[in-house]
């Protein structure tokens, strides 16, 4: 295998490679860009016009998909996959993914779409760098733009693999992505109804891509991983990168579930209190009328109908988002 494969390990001992561009012998070249960062071009008159970023480890300690992006990676150095679109390999936070945590100083998938100009740290140089190595690679107008943000979530969910859509002024959603996702083992979307500073949120409102956040299980350490079964993702991802998607799938997504957000509850002080159990499922659906949360100033959020919630966290920085409220929606929903 070509020695840019093992980016992974590269990034985990936190070295540059000696030699930043290999050839694989059927003329797919890799090109080391920064730490975490690998740029894979198909061979000459391969390239079906698909720039594809993948990016795993926003997180530090959500390791399935990293692990994911690796086999891929692996595939692809030793010539066994073969790459017909451009691709860009990212691992998020190297030093949080070294140290197993979700950051180190503040949440990287906080500080896109310009937030990090506001904050300070190696997080907030690390979104910089990442915006700029994702805006170089969709440098070409013309050329289809895909991005998938990969992780995995702190709790258990009652759908465990799921995407959440970025949204932008005048964007209609992609029946096509949708069905793609879906096909890889997606089994519900989540339509966000505002702007946002993840960075899926910054590949698809200012760069324009296709681009998803695909949460994919219940985040473990490195090689605990069993029970997070990414098989169809993984082949379906495969299938993109070799451009081997079949042609005769059925149209539709009826076997997708789609919600919308409802609210965001942002903490706001050190007295919010989030009235929920440690170990309560993603998606799980809350009475009507139950007080969900409490903050300074006697402001209190109460569950309005069918709302579920998804990402509880009180233990977020102040400002910050400490849970989704979701509701069903339906296919009229998908503009
Ligand atoms: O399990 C949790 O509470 C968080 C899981 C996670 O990291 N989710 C992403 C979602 C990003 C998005 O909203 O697109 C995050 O919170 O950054
Ligand atoms: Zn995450």
């Amino acid at each position: 295998m070509l020695a840019l494969g093992k980016l992974l390990e590269l990034t985990l001992a936190g070295r540059e490679p000696a030699t930043k561009i290999q050839v694989t012998t059927e003329g797919t070249r890799l090109r080391w860009l920064a730490e975490g960062a690998l740029e894979v071009t198909p061979p000459a008159g391969k390239d079906n016009g698909l720039d594809l970023l993948l990016s795993a480890g926003v997180h530090g300690n959500e390791t399935a998909p990293i692990e994911l992006l690796d086999r891929l990676l692996h595939g692809i150095a030793r010539g066994e996959i073969k790459p017909r679109v451009r691709i860009l390999i990212l691992f998020g936070n190297p030093q949080a993914i070294r140290q197993g945590e979700r950051y180190v100083e503040q949440d990287l998938n906080r500080l896109f779409n310009g937030r990090h100009e506001q904050a300070e740290g190696f997080e907030a140089i690390r979104a910089s760098e990442l915006e700029h190595l994702a805006s170089a690679f969709f440098r070409e107008p013309e050329r289809s733009r895909l991005h998938y943000d990969l992780h995995t979530a702190i709790r258990g969910s009652k759908i465990e693999q799921f995407a959440i859509y970025p949204w932008a002024e005048g964007r209609s959603h992609s029946q096509r992505e949708l069905q793609r996702l879906n096909a890889g083992g997606i089994d519900a979307v989540l339509l966000q109804r505002k702007g946002s500073i993840t960075f899926s949120a910054f590949t698809y409102e200012t760069l324009n891509a296709e681009a998803f956040t695909l949460e994919l299980g219940k985040a473990r350490a490195f090689g605990e991983n069993q029970l997070v079964n990414l098989d169809l993702l993984e082949a379906r991802i495969q299938q993109i990168i070799e451009g081997q998607e079949p042609e005769d799938e059925p149209v539709g997504l009826d076997g997708l579930q789609v919600f919308r957000v409802s609210r965001e509850v942002i903490k706001r002080s050190d007295a919010f209190k989030l009235h929920l159990p440690d170990d309560i499922e993603n998606f799980s659906e809350l009475p009507l009328g139950y007080l969900l949360a409490e903050d300074a100033g006697g402001a209190t959020w109460v569950i309005e109908k069918g709302e579920r919630v998804i990402f509880p966290n009180p233990a977020v920085k102040n400002g910050l988002r400490a849970a989704i409220l979701i509701v069903p929606s339906n296919a009229a929903d998908l503009l």
